[in-house]
């Protein structure tokens, strides 16, 4: 496709979107109905579509814009290109411009690339500043970060390998563990040592909160999904992780992945973990607003309203409530958050210390998003004073 064509297809996705179709749905739909579009063409697209999700307001379309041909229009404009280029009307390329197509030049405010209530909200805790920093970062694609398999391999070993297929990574500062890749990341799961666990694709940032965790005897990963954690876990310490999910399907993908590095990992369903014996050490990766994570899900970004935020906090405090229920006498407790939001982290904190005098803080770690990781917030909490 040409990429002309190409943001032609993104306004057709953009258009979906508008219509209230999830992102990724939308994609599907669109490769499903154009079965000439080979992977690049696809992959592009994704970036394309992405991008007009990240840049929504300062591209002029939030709340709404004039249509999603505008959209596209200033999502160009917002990332410095001159849409004369791609609006051609030759071929599959888009109408050339007309003087309809007039989009509004983007207010500071709107260059944040945040909804109004969350400026004000990160204003408050980080300041204008570091929040500034913060949008600029979000507008922009995610990293993507290996975690290295120590059990099966080292770090300059597996960028090696990796080199051999024009994979080129860079060690990444956050983890001992962590190679962020800088060519190439789409063939890094295509190649055969992926397949034998020398690494996982994991945030730096979520590899570096699996460092800071001390694990002692028996380890409960009580948030598991679909099981990052537990892996990371499992592949620094070598100890038995016990994964753990209101939902049994989230953990599917746990069994093949552990067996893919190597690591003694067991599913507990929802309806058993009652009947097993108390934690060492419990961690609570919460459900929450995933804000430090929003470059990847930049739809997010768009729909979290405050009540979803209020709403998020009760179901944390519920789910720490009951995970502290499973800690063994003089236990840890690490609670962890992909939240930029104080009142999902330190505020956590306050709820615990406030409300389980029997926990003692331990330690805490804030990792903001940033071009290398995203955002995360670690608590470590010990059972007994
Ligand atoms: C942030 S995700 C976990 C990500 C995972 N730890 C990883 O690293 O890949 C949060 C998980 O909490 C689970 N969850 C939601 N409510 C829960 C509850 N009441 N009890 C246990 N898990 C819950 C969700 O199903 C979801 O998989």
């Amino acid at each position: 496709m040409t990429p002309g064509a190409r943001v032609a297809a993104q306004i057709d996705i953009l258009e979906a979107i508008l219509s209230g179709v999830p992102a990724e749905k939308a994609l599907t739909n669109w490769a499903r109905g154009n079965r000439f579009a080979g992977s690049k063409d696809r992959a592009a697209l994704r970036d394309l579509v992405f991008q007009a999700l990240r840049c929504r307001r300062s591209a002029g379309a939030w709340p709404a814009p004039q249509s999603a041909r505008a959209w596209a229009i200033g999502t160009l404009r917002a990332h410095g290109e001159d849409p004369n280029e791609f609006f051609t009307g030759i071929a599959h390329a888009p109408a050339a411009l007309c003087a309809d197509d007039v989009t509004p030049a983007p207010s500071d405010r709107d260059r944040l690339d945040l909804q109004d209530w969350v400026i004000d909200l990160l204003t408050q805790q980080y300041g204008a500043e570091q929040t500034a920093k913060i949008g600029a970062v979000l507008r922009h694609r995610a990293p993507i970060t290996l975690r290295v398999n120590l059990q099966k391999t080292t770090r300059a070993q597996l960028q090696a390998e990796l080199a051999k297929a024009e994979i080129e990574t860079t060690p990444n500062l956050a983890s001992d563990t962590a190679l962020t890749i800088v060519s190439n990341p789409r063939r890094a799961v295509l190649q055969p040592c992926f397949e034998q666990g020398w690494f996982e694709l994991q945030d730096a940032a979520s590899q570096a909160v699996a460092d800071a965790i001390a694990l002692n005897g028996r380890v409960l990963d009580y948030c598991a999904g679909g099981g990052g954690k537990s892996l990371a876990l499992a592949a620094r310490s070598g100890s038995k992780i016990f994964a753990h999910d209101i939902s049994t399907a989230r953990m599917a993908e746990i069994a093949p992945r552990a067996a893919r590095g190597g690591h003694d990992i067991e599913v507990i369903a929802p309806q058993d973990l009652a009947k097993s014996a108390k934690f060492e050490t419990v961690v609570c990766d919460l459900p929450c607003s995933g804000s430090g994570a929003w470059r990847r899900s930049p739809e997010g970004k768009w729909s979290l309203t405050p009540k979803d935020l209020e709403a998020f906090v009760r179901l944390q405090r519920d789910i720490i409530a009951k995970s502290i229920t499973y800690l063994a006498p003089n236990g840890c407790l690490a609670l962890i958050t992909c939240s930029i939001f104080e009142a999902e982290n330190q505020g956590q904190r306050q709820f615990v210390s406030e409300n389980f005098p029997d926990l003692t803080f331990c330690s805490t770690e804030q990792y903001l998003p940033s071009a290398t990781q995203d955002g995360l917030y670690l608590v470590i909490f010990k059972k007994g004073i």
